[in-house]
């Protein structure tokens, strides 16, 4: 007689078909459970009150990760039109008007739903602090126009303040060692003032307190050195130069920093209306003086240099102005006016020698006037006009003022943006006033969703197995059972 398939007892089909249908239930479950999900995300408004402009920047990140690393990303950023916040100090109401259009665009962007509980911050850098030092009232007056109009919108209203160069500094640094893999330091040129921050290679920064920062990021501690230089914004800047050269009250007078060819009239209370130049106004002068250019890199890098104090120094080293500053340490990002500037001038490349730089400056600064706004019609005369003298602050502060030589100046990058966020202080400052700057590095990423799908396929089917193995000591009973009867 043909023995029975002992597999074809009820008991084992009821065995194989629950644990089929187990494991079918297992791996739907564990599916279902770990598909990924549609991203939800959270948002962050940071407004960039710049002496020059203003700038709203949104960033978004992952609602679930709000306290995890690096994933802050920059969605959208909006340009204000008109001026910067400072210069609106004799109708301050304008200010708080002008940021109208951008915050609208701040509504379209953020979904409705998340409205309410994404913070909104406004920060102010060197034009507010020159405008609080030369008119305390008129900057508080700039800023109740401004909170009033931001309070109009739905946003969760965090305040507006001026920042300290340190802060500035600093959340320069943050920025963009949150973004880059390698700690980076920062360059940041803007119109009224300029930073510096770097981590210095085994250097007692303490020897200036007011220079240093900590900070933990991904897992490390960093003392950073920061120094914020107010007036040395390449705005401002400009100011001081053609304030050195206009110190007899002159009617006319010859520039190196700028073409020749160059001619505009300029007047005398316009140009030493500023904190950064108004002691230095001449006691007698006329109303105007004709500014005309000559075209010298060289001379120009001379009346740059006038501009830096380099006589005190009370530390073991220093910059300039009697500032300390620890040696330079490792590769820098520089943005801002530095990325601008050096961009119009082809010359953002860091394979390019500083010599070389230097020698298209120089040839840039001797072509006529009238040649360089035949090859830029698109661009507004006044900002045609800076670009030599803009290039050649830019290669003095870095080469005289913070002492980068032929070999550092290749280790500085000019950026814009790291991974689509741009370089500036807004990120970092964001990041720290939510909480969210990582003070750990980032978990190893997680099994990808096939991975784990087919783990627990496997180990599910393993447990059937031994499961099914484990039942052996009944298997002959349940065959042999039928022979007896
Ligand atoms: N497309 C642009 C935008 C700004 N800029 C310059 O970049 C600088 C930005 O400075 P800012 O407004 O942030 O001024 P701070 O408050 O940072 O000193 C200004 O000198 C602008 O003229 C430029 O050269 N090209
Ligand atoms: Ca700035």
């Amino acid at each position: 007689m043909k023995e029975k398939n002992p597999w074809h007892t009820p008991l084992t089909i009821i065995i194989t078909v629950i644990g089929v249908i187990a494991i079918v239930a297992l791996v739907t479950v564990a599916v279902l459970q770990n598909r990924p999900v549609p991203q939800k995300y959270k948002y962050g408004i940071v407004l960039d009150a710049g002496s020059s402009h203003t700038a709203l920047y949104i960033y978004e990140w992952p609602a679930e990760k709000d306290n995890n690393t690096g994933r802050v990303e920059q969605k959208h950023s909006c340009k204000v039109k008109g001026k910067g916040i400072s210069s609106y100090a004799a109708e301050p109401e304008k200010a708080g008007v002008s940021l109208t259009e951008c915050m609208r665009e701040a509504e379209m962007q953020v979904p409705s739903r998340r409205h309410q509980e994404t913070p909104l911050y406004l920060g102010a850098t060197a034009g507010m602090r020159l405008l609080n030092i030369e008119n305390r009232e008129a900057s508080d007056k700039v800023f109740e126009a401004v909170e009033k109009a931001l309070q109009g919108f739905p946003f969760s209203y965090q305040g507006a303040r001026i920042l300290s160069g340190q802060e500035e500094g600093a959340f320069g640094w943050v920025t963009v060692n949150y973004l880059d893999d390698q700690t980076t330091g920062a360059l940041d040129l803007g119109g009224a003032s300029t930073q510096i921050s770097f981590v210095p290679h085994e250097y007692d920064i303490s020897e200036s307190p007011s220079n240093s920062v900590a900070f933990r990021l991904y897992g490390n501690d960093y003392n950073l050195y920061t120094h914020s230089f107010l007036c040395y914004g390449k705005d401002q800047v400009l100011r001081m130069a053609l304030a050195h050269q206009t110190q007899s009250g002159p009617v006319t007078m010859s520039d190196p920093c700028f073409h020749p060819g160059y001619s505009v009239t300029r007047n005398y209370n316009a140009l030493y209306d500023s904190p950064c130049v108004s002691e230095r106004k001449p006691k007698e002068a006329p109303l105007n003086f004709t500014h005309t250019g000559v075209g010298n890199f060289f001379q120009c890098q001379e009346v740059v240099k006038t501009l830096f104090n380099f006589t005190s120094c009370k530390y073991s080293r220093c910059s300039f102005n009697g500032i300390f500053q620890p040696p330079l340490q490792g590769s820098f990002g520089a943005f801002s006016a530095y990325y601008f500037v050096m961009n119009f001038l082809n010359l953002t490349d860091s394979s390019i020698p500083l010599e070389t730089v230097k020698a298209n400056l120089a040839n840039y600064c001797e072509t006529p006037w009238n040649q360089i706004k035949q090859q830029h019609p698109k661009v507004k005369e006044k900002y045609l006009a800076e670009y030599c003298f803009s290039g050649t602050y830019i290669v003095t502060l870095l080469t005289e003022g913070y002492n980068f030589t032929k070999e550092t100046f290749s280790k500085i990058k000019f950026i814009k943006e790291i991974k689509g966020s741009d370089a500036g202080w807004t990120l970092g400052y964001m990041l720290n006033l939510t909480n969210m700057i990582p003070a750990e590095a980032p978990d190893s990423p997680p099994l990808p969703h096939a991975g784990y799908v087919s783990i627990v396929t496997v180990i599910a089917l393993l447990l059937f197995i031994l499961f099914i193995l484990s039942l052996r000591p009944i298997w002959p009973k349940c065959s042999k059972q039928p022979q007896i009867v």
